[in-house]
């Protein structure tokens, strides 16, 4: 079993590539059980920051890493947060948490007619810190931003993001069946798609 270290010290992202790995026979060790601090996240692409928590995590333990840079982009705000979205609170001189963050978005939309939004995943695998072949694989998640929160699975913005096809927030859905539609869970099966079909250095 191929072992990797996830550049990642959240903890409900870990939970939903966990479930995901372990079907793919690949060993996922979370960077925060081998000691790897929290890396820099300060580019303005997704790709750049899930470039740089890979890279950082493989420096620091010598393994292969995967990272996850991820957000939610909401459409009458220009994109908004985006990759800022695991500060959007802070930013605003708020705390830095899941609740604070919901609070604001959930503010800015108050008189907002087009609630459309969608999650975005950029993934990236690196054999090494100085990889010149990184994976990237990106996913994107449609759904509709609601003032009102509803249920208690997930992590982030789900209890808000409301996916119009499924009758249900993001929240609401059981563990498989969050894996079975999300952005992440989609990122990941077409990384390790492109893993698969990789040949030699
Ligand atoms: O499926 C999701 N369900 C709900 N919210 C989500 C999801 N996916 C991303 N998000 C939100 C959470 C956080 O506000 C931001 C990610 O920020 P991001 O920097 O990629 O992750 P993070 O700082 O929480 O952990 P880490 O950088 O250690 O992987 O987007
Ligand atoms: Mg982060």
């Amino acid at each position: 079993m191929t072992k990797v270290v996830l550049a990642s010290n959240n903890a409900g992202k870990l939970r939903e590539f966990s479930a995901i790995l372990s079907e793919a026979g690949l060993e996922m060790v979370p960077q925060g059980a081998l000691g790897v601090p929290e890396a820099e996240e300060p580019h303005p692409t997704f790709l750049e920051n899930a470039l740089a928590k890979a890279r950082h995590a493989s420096r620091l333990t010598g393994l292969p890493a995967l990272a996850d840079d991820s957000g939610l982009c909401v459409r009458a705000l220009g994109g908004r947060p985006g990759v800022h979205s695991a500060r959007y609170a802070a930013l605003a001189g708020g705390e830095k948490s899941d609740a604070a963050n919901n609070r604001r978005l959930v503010g800015e939309l108050a008189s907002v007619q087009d609630r459309r939004a969608g999650y975005v995943a950029v993934l990236v695998y690196v054999e090494s810190a100085d990889d010149p072949r990184p994976i990237v694989a990106e996913g994107y998640w449609e759904g509709e931003i609601i003032g009102e929160p509803r249920g208690g699975n997930g992590f982030g913005y789900d209890p808000h993001f409301y996916i119009p096809a499924l009758g249900k927030t993001a929240a609401e859905l059981a563990p498989a069946q969050k894996n079975a539609h999300s952005h992440r869970a989609m990122a990941l099966q077409s990384l390790l798609r492109a893993l698969r079909a990789r040949g030699g250095a």
